[in-house]
């Protein structure tokens, strides 16, 4: 019996880069959201969630047009965080990042990240095929969880906007990172979101 869950970033943001908090999806973040939709449209999803936040709440809503068999419901649960703080054990060159975060940010990420990975990535009694709508540092976390990677380490896992994720979780064994930032249904000129250029 295998519990999959398919993590997907929301489509690019309109104006993202002035800095604007949330907004909707850009003409290309409507794509992308389509691409993924058309690259998924053959799992027989058994739940879908995502981020209240607008522009994966777009995404997962153009992505239901698709298919209609997914209800994607929003939770609080996937909502953008700080899923942890600075420690000890994290290279210094991280440390500058948590400059502007207050250690209520740190706290509530936290604990929101304890409980999304205990709802999100239980083992089910039968096969399960689950669509989480997500940001960048969730999708990092949950990443870091599967590998039991130190806690600082979300930091540097990247995903591209509608990048596909997959993990497998199974009773008795250790989770398995089936793909990751997978882009193989976007067109170069819809691979937005990573902090680098692409070497390829
Ligand atoms: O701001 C960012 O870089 C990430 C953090 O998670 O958010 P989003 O995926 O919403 O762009």
């Amino acid at each position: 019996m295998s519990h999959f869950i398919y993590l997907v970033r929301h489509g690019e943001q309109q104006d993202a880069e002035y800095g604007l908090p949330d907004g909707p999806l850009s003409p290309r973040g409507r794509r992308q959201a389509q691409a993924i939709a058309e690259r998924l449209s053959g799992v027989p999803f058994t739940g879908a969630w995502h981020s209240p936040l607008q522009r994966a709440a777009e995404t997962a809503k153009i992505m239901q047009e698709r298919m209609p068999a997914i209800d994607s419901q929003p939770s609080a649960l996937l909502f953008d965080c700080y899923p942890s703080g600075p420690t000890p054990d994290m290279p210094r060159s991280f440390e500058s990042f948590f400059g502007g975060v207050t250690e209520e940010e740190i706290d509530a990420g936290q604990a929101q990240m304890a409980d999304a990975t205990a709802e999100f990535l239980a083992p089910a009694p039968g096969d399960r095929h689950d669509l989480l709508v997500t940001h960048n540092f969730v999708i990092g976390w949950f990443v870091r969880e599967v590998l039991d990677a130190p806690n600082w380490r979300w930091l540097g896992i990247n995903q591209a906007n509608c990048g596909l994720t997959i993990i497998r979780v199974r009773t008795a064994k250790p989770p398995v990172l089936v793909t990751h930032n997978d882009l193989g249904h976007l067109p170069v000129e819809l691979r937005t979101g990573m902090p680098d250029d692409w070497p390829v």
